[in-house]
């Protein structure tokens, strides 16, 4: 077959969303509440009365009661214009359009294409809210099933080459997620030896930290001291682009922002309509597999991490702690992962 599976269309659907195009999810036809423009409200308005779609982190925020548990349908008022939709979803208006409401959230009717709709947004690194109305799809919109297409796609190895680094001589392994997904690294550091348990650090981007030097998380010191310990024996450096635990660079820096008006790094992300992790890291298993690996000494103190490789076939003989970088302008970040994340000590 030569045209797109349903999975390759919901890939390409992240991008119309992204582009500020509708598509068509079961009877709906939806847009991102975050690119959606002017001229394309009217004409999606113009096929009947508009709802928009919020996560119940964000629901919770606006104080609109949520019936669908995990979603909020909140009936779009006529007349509503994107100043009054982007408030809605975006809480950098929070304190400038404090009072949005009387919300009306709907409770009949079925919620599961808005979910899908809600779950695409959140894979194009938007604002989690979706705009749309029950209607017939014009001509040329990306089609989609009301359920999310998932079918596993493993990533696979696209290149590899040597790569001599201050920490040691290294392989690093470029992956690509089915799908045409994001790329994902794997640095081999040293003589690893498959026999033995492999020293492994499972690290998500983060652009602040690794690269900036941010002070702000303990990423870039982590990220500098697997590589250490990595070059002074051997070990596997996994580098998944997850910026900001899977919600994109830009929605962190709207984070940021809602922290530097008091919300703490969890608080931030539930206003922004966001779980406070949003990652898979079942990505870190499968890129293992792929490199023949299946007994590893990780290197972390999330024990999600550590369930995550469990659950997926890989054994943890050990739990390596990585606590550095701790300083007066990151210590509410670390504690918050501690009390609130279950971050070990
Ligand atoms: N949303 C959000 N993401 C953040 C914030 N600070 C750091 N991050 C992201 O958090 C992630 C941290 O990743 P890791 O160091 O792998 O994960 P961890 O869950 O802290 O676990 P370990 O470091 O292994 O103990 C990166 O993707 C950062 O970009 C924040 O305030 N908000
Ligand atoms: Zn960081």
């Amino acid at each position: 077959m030569l045209g797109p599976t349903a999975t390759e269309r919901a890939a390409r659907a992240r991008t119309d969303l992204r582009l500020g195009l509708p598509i068509a999810v079961g009877p709906l036809v939806l847009a991102a509440a975050e690119t959606l423009r002017g001229e394309r409200l009217e004409a999606l308005r113009a096929l009947g009365p508009l709802t928009i779609a919020l996560t119940g982190r964000r629901a919770a925020t606006l104080k609109a009661r949520a019936y669908d548990g995990d979603i909020a349908r909140v009936r779009v008022p006529e007349g509503a214009d994107m100043t009054w939709l982007r408030a809605l979803a975006d809480p950098a208006f929070d304190l400038r359009v404090p009072m949005k409401g009387p919300l009306t959230t709907l409770r009949a009717g079925d919620p599961t294409p808005w979910r899908t709709g809600i779950a695409l947004a959140k894979a194009a690194q938007v604002l989690p809210a979706v705009i749309g109305v029950e209607a017939e799809a014009p001509e040329g919109l990306t089609r989609l099933p009301a359920t999310l297409p998932y079918a596993e796609v493993p990533p696979t190895e696209v290149a590899a080459a040597r790569l001599p680094m201050l920490a040691g001589a290294g392989r690093l392994h470029v992956f690509r997620e089915g799908r045409g997904g994001e790329e994902h690294y794997a640095v081999e550091i040293g003589a690893v030896d498959r026999a033995e348990p492999v020293l492994v650090r499972l690290h998500s981007a983060c652009f602040t930290g690794d690269v900036l030097g941010s002070l702000k998380c303990d990423c870039g010191p982590q990220l500098h001291g697997a590589l250490d310990a990595m070059g002074a024996a051997s070990g596997v450096l996994l580098y998944l682009n997850q910026e900001g635990r899977g919600i994109g660079l830009a929605n962190k820096m709207r984070a940021y922002d809602l922290q530097d008006q008091g919300f703490d790094t969890v608080e931030a992300n539930h206003r922004l309509g966001f779980e406070d992790d949003e990652r898979d890291f079942r990505l870190g298993a499968a890129l293992l597999r792929r490199m023949g690996i299946t007994r590893i000494r990780l290197m972390t103190n999330n024990p999600r991490k550590i369930a995550m490789m469990e659950g997926q076939g890989i054994e943890v003989v050990e739990r390596v702690p990585l606590h550095v970088g701790r300083r007066a302008e990151n210590a509410a970040y670390l504690d918050v992962k501690r009390t609130k994340s279950g971050h070990l000590e």
